[in-house]
């Protein structure tokens, strides 16, 4: 008797990587092919039966004439992000090594806009970033009509934090402490998170001044909790602290996974962000 084998399932091929220990899978979804649902990018981010990871990106046929490809984002729990700083050097350097571009200088899209790219050698690469927004509406920050260096909060009987908010492309709130070491990062970034404040959620930052040209930062990420960095969440960091004065413009942010340099020449200035990426391991996804 003949046994049959069971049918094969089209195989999905990605790419794992990581930015100062962001974790990404990368897939290649450039000849048209839909993005993952929220239940595969919840299966692909598992870390006990899936691959493992922060974020899911996807690289994707150019939106705008000149740019390389686009990029969007998915969070490990299915949800879609506007933004992802170690997510954007990590899709420059996967199409540099596809050899979309040998250019070490081109443009690249997410889904806030275009982003200059520039590919500094040894695996690091620069994004221009955008211009961080502090308009409360814009970030979105509900029941502030204006922007305020800091804000004030009541989060339940025992919790009141100061925080300052901004986009960087997605919502963030950093609140500033004496050290980062002590900090319930989890407790505090959920409350916050859960804040009608924040109808949009918000990814958390918790920054702690070293010096004037470096800060050390822990960021509880919306969509998947405490990460070993945020691109984004840096240049948050460095925004909030630069406009109030208390760090330069020019900014290396030790984050629990490694260090990135942020720099913000001016208020209406694009911040831009310079940092390492890795490739971890290739795959194919069967289930
Ligand atoms: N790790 C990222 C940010 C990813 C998206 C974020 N969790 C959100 O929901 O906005 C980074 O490096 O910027």
């Amino acid at each position: 008797m003949a046994v049959r084998s069971p049918a094969r399932v089209p195989a999905l091929r990605f790419s794992k990587m990581h930015g100062a220990g962001n974790d990404f899978v990368v897939l290649d979804l450039r000849a048209g092919t839909a993005p993952p649902s929220p239940d595969l990018c919840r299966a692909l981010a598992d870390r006990h039966t899936g691959v493992g990871c922060d974020q899911i990106l996807t690289v994707e046929a150019p939106a705008s004439a000149g740019s390389v490809a686009a990029y969007r984002i998915w969070n490990a729990d299915g949800s879609p992000s506007q933004q992802c700083g170690n997510g954007a050097r990590c899709v420059a350097a996967w199409l540099v090594r596809d050899g979309a571009t040998d250019s070490t200088a081109f443009e690249l899209d997410s889904p806030t806009g275009t982003h200059a790219v520039e590919v500094l050698g040894d695996g690091r690469y620069r994004v221009a970033m955008g211009v961080p927004e502090f308009t409360p509406s814009k970030i979105p920050l509900a029941g502030f009509a204006a922007e305020r260096d800091e804000y004030d909060l009541p989060l339940d009987e025992d919790l009141r934090l100061r925080f300052g908010a901004v986009s960087t492309g997605n919502p963030h709130a950093v609140v500033e402490v004496a050290d980062v070491d002590g900090i319930p990062v989890s407790r505090y970034g959920s409350a916050l998170q859960q804040s009608p404040a924040f109808p949009e959620s918000a990814n958390v930052g918790f920054a702690q001044v070293v010096t004037r040209e470096r800060i050390r930062l822990r960021v509880f990420e919306r969509g998947v909790g405490e990460t070993l960095a945020c691109g984004s969440g840096a240049c948050a960091a460095v925004a909030v602290l630069a406009r109030r004065g208390r760090v330069d413009r020019d900014v290396t942010v030790s984050l629990p996974g490694g260090d990135l340099r942020i720099a913000w020449p001016g208020d209406d200035a694009q911040i831009l962000m310079a940092g390492p990426t890795a490739f971890v391991f290739e795959g194919e996804w069967l289930q």
